[in-house]
């Protein structure tokens, strides 16, 4: 994983979109998105060690790629990519290829996560991101979720959306922010 603020360029954003000051894992913690790096042959103990003490009680696994999702896969990945919330969190191992997380931080800045094989990551409930594979157009991923498989996006704005609003209240009663 590598998180750096994102150039606003014009240019592919499946290009790296780089600018030198990088995030680092603290930053991205303190605005709730949680970060883990499991490989090896145990890593599903790991990932179920997690799960136990998150309460994630389901998963499944999603292919995004052209031979992953067929004609509908240019159509996903717009989806993907316009910036949105959950009102649950965004919880993705990355079981092979590589893409980009990208999260809004408080003075409203794109940071972006550049995520590979093994990398775990939970984005809070409430905060707004997006979604992007990188140039390689792969990325596997589980997706682990703490009831039901649901994958609502709910698109920006949707700044009174409670769930929205708990993310912002956390934040501020972390003592981080005022
Ligand atoms: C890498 S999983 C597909 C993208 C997704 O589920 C999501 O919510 C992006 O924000
Ligand atoms: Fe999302």
């Amino acid at each position: 994983m590598r998180a750096y603020f994102y150039d606003n360029s014009d240019s592919d954003p499946k290009e790296p979109h780089e600018q030198l000051t990088t995030v680092t894992p603290e930053e991205l913690r303190n605005l709730g998105v949680l970060y883990w790096h499991f490989d090896g042959d145990n890593y599903l103990d790991k990932i179920n060690n997690i799960a136990k003490e998150r309460n994630y009680k389901n998963r499944d696994e999603i292919n995004v790629s052209e031979e992953g999702l067929g004609d509908s896969y240019e159509s996903k990945l717009k989806i993907f990519f316009q910036e949105h919330l959950h009102e649950d969190e965004e919880i993705r191992y990355i079981l092979d290829g590589s893409g980009y997380f990208d999260v809004r931080d408080l003075l409203d800045r794109w940071i972006r996560i550049a995520v590979t094989k093994g990398d775990l990551i939970v984005l809070p409930a409430g905060i707004y991101h997006r979604f992007i594979v990188d140039t390689n157009n792969y990325l596997k991923a589980m997706r682990l979720f703490k009831e039901e498989p649901k994958w609502t996006p709910i698109n920006r704005p949707a700044d009174d959306n409670p769930h929205r609003l708990g993310y912002l209240q956390s934040l501020r009663d972390s003592g981080l922010y005022k």
